[in-house]
């Protein structure tokens, strides 16, 4: 598990911004901003967009904005119309339009079998694939009085498993914004390969100044990998303040590029050979000792 084989990468996150209760301008917005993250210089491998960016960020909007989401697997031009929702359509689109790897931020999902809706973030392949799935785990459910309450588990459902999903340039994991406050996901994923952990995210002004950065660069520093978390902007009339600051953090806790709340795109590049250099010089991740405690990833290896 010391060394990875894989290629570096630039990564790319959008922090979007002008998002409103109208799907049609939000699909817009992303699509724009993925052609100027394209037209960068150097272009990204792999863009991200933020945690629900199609919706308002409500308990009681995520049923209306849900759409159908296929399986992995499926291919550009596979379907029938409706047969997936149009958010998915239009990121398969962006993907395969602009020849780059997409995680797609998150949308509400709706399950019409189970009459469920989750959280859920797909990923795209630059020919437009769906190749990944990832049901947000752990729902948000939080009260600190006078300062946030919110409660997921009034609409979503949990997701049940696990997920990491292979590129030319190495194994990404993906957790959704409250997962990364679960430090076991982030150990199966690095235990399983995985260069970076990419978490779709949406703190707020109460949560986001206490734990953002101390969350990331704890999960990069524990299991030697790249972390990133994709926020969108502050919204003043949103009625959930999104704390925006996406930020990458290297396999040595370093924040190697943060945005404010404002709309913007960063960027950083996934150098395998310092997160490697870094688990030579401080071997942790060949010093576990599963003789005393037990390994969290067993099962999952
Ligand atoms: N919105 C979330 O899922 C999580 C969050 O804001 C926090 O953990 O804080």
């Amino acid at each position: 598990m010391a060394s990875i084989k894989a290629k570096s990468f630039r990564l790319a996150l959008l922090q979007l911004g002008s998002l409103t209760s109208s799907k049609t301008n939000n699909i817009a917005v992303a699509k724009k901003a993925v052609v100027e993250a394209i037209n960068s210089t150097p272009k990204p491998h792999l863009i991200v967009l933020p945690e629900i960016w199609n919706s308002p960020y409500a308990v009681n909007a995520f049923r209306e904005y849900s759409e159908k989401i296929p399986q992995v697997g499926t291919k550009w031009g596979q379907l029938n119309e409706g047969e997936e929702g149009e958010t998915v359509k239009a990121m398969r689109e962006m993907a395969r339009d602009n020849q780059v790897w997409l995680i797609g931020g998150s949308i509400p999902q709706k399950d019409e079998k189970a009459d469920e809706i989750f959280n859920t973030c797909t990923v795209y392949d630059p020919e437009g694939t769906l190749v990944a799935i990832h049901q947000k785990v752990h729902l948000f459910d939080i009260d600190i009085p006078g300062r946030q309450t919110f409660k997921e588990s009034d609409t979503l459902t949990g997701g049940k498993s696990l997920t990491t999903f292979d590129t030319p340039f190495g194994k990404i994991g993906l957790g959704i914004c409250y997962d990364i406050r679960f430090p076991e996901m982030a150990t199966i994923a690095a235990r399983q390969g995985c260069v970076a952990m990419i978490y779709p995210a949406a703190f707020n002004t109460t949560t986001g100044p206490m734990h953002w950065t101390l969350l990331q660069r704890a999960r990069a520093v524990d299991n030697q990998i790249y972390v990133a978390m994709c926020s969108p902007a502050r919204h003043p009339e949103a009625s959930y303040q999104a704390y925006g600051h996406s930020l990458v953090v290297n396999p040595l806790g370093d924040v190697l590029v943060e945005a404010s709340h404002e709309p913007t795109t960063i960027y950083a590049d996934i150098d395998v050979e310092m997160l490697n250099t870094t688990r030579k010089n401080l071997p942790i991740t060949i010093q576990r000792r599963f003789d005393v405690y037990p390994d969290v990833a067993e099962k999952f290896l």
